[in-house]
């Protein structure tokens, strides 16, 4: 078999490995230990993630998984397998020659250092890590940066590397979001509901010290309103699953959703274009959590749309990052 060019890293956030207390309580301390995600001074922070949140957390969080658990796993990990078969099908198709690519989550399993290895493994000398977070956050994408220099640390050589910093722009990802929302339009024909654009959050002292994620939602979220040719009032960005007590980005969707109510508007759809993948906050947190918030203060229809995934158009949007990404490899 000839060398292979390159190699691909995908990476997303992490799950758990099963849907218990214990499983969730391994992942939660290995994610909410990273001072990329949270930047609290280190004592003081062990003794409120030790002595609190993963004594209370990981029983409540548990649940919430069970009730999106599949036959193939959680959703975010069985979602990118099916992610990375595709893209690897693709690439092979427009390369005529099988290009490796691995997924990597950046807490939990498989890990950096797996994923690095497997590529290794296959011959790869150049590896393009294509992070699965469209808008740039010091919390997701930085924080795979700081843990894929921690996996080479004990490498006596290293692979050639190029890292995506982000995609918030980019004309073949807002096409694929427009085409969903199309998509879901066409198949629930009738009263259209404002379309409310919702993202994770983060801290909003992140943004206020130079993290660009928020400019790249509302970049993201006028592009989509704008290719989708909706005028100022027919939809809305928010920020959803705050952790914490300090100030999140604003505003948040599930306020929103009760004021949007409470305000007289009937329907709603709702998308969360920071997600690649759908995973325990969209499936759980905006399919049924917040559904059941608007609906209690008056609303009508509520619907959620689903993320890119697998879709082919985000697939063909995926290769064609590697491809601008790989050029001269
Ligand atoms: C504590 C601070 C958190 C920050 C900052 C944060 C940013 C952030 N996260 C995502 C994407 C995902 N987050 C997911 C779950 C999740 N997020 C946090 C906390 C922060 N996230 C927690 C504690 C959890 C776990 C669930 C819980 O305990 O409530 C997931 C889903 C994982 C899954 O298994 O399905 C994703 C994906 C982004 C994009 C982001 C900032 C831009
Ligand atoms: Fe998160
Ligand atoms: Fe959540």
């Amino acid at each position: 078999m000839p060398t292979p060019p390159f190699g691909v890293m995908l990476v997303n956030l992490g799950t758990p490995d099963a849907p218990t207390p214990q499983a969730v309580r391994r992942y939660l301390a290995q994610f909410l230990w990273d001072k990329r995600v949270v930047d609290a001074p280190r004592p003081l922070w062990w003794l409120i993630l030790h002595g609190i949140i993963l004594r209370i957390r990981p029983g409540r969080v548990a649940k919430a998984y069970q009730s999106v658990w599949t036959e193939e796993g959680s959703p975010l990990m069985a979602i990118g397998r099916r992610q990375q078969q595709a893209l690897i099908q693709t690439l092979a198709e427009r390369h005529g020659q099988a290009i490796p690519v691995e997924l990597a989550m950046t807490y939990g399993n498989p890990s950096l250092k797996e994923a690095g290895l497997k590529l290794r493994d296959a011959g790869v000398e150049r590896i393009l890590v294509l992070p699965l977070y469209p808008q740039f956050s010091r919390s997701t994408t930085a924080a795979i940066f700081d843990g894929l220099a921690r996996a080479l640390k004990p490498c006596p050589h290293l692979p050639e590397l190029r890292f995506i910093r982000d995609y918030h722009d980019h004309p073949g990802y807002i096409e694929a979001l427009a085409a969903r929302v199309r998509e879901h339009w066409s198949a629930h024909p009738g009263e259209r509901g404002k379309l409310i654009m919702s993202y994770h959050g983060i801290p909003k002292r992140y943004a206020d010290r130079g993290d660009p994620y928020f400019r790249h939602c509302e970049e993201t979220s006028r592009k989509l309103a704008q290719a989708l040719g909706l005028d100022e009032g027919a939809w809305m960005m928010t920020f959803q699953s705050r952790f914490g007590r300090e100030e999140w980005l604003k505003p948040y969707t599930d306020e929103t959703l009760k004021t949007l109510a409470k305000e007289g508007v009937e329907h709603v759809d709702i998308i969360s274009p920071a997600f690649a993948a759908d995973c325990l906050e969209t499936l759980e947190e905006l399919q049924v959590e917040n559904r059941d918030y608007f609906l209690e203060a008056g609303g009508k229809t509520y619907r959620y749309i689903s993320a890119l995934n697998d879709r082919p158009d985000h697939i063909a949007l995926l290769a064609d990052l590697v491809e601008q990404h790989t050029k001269g490899w």
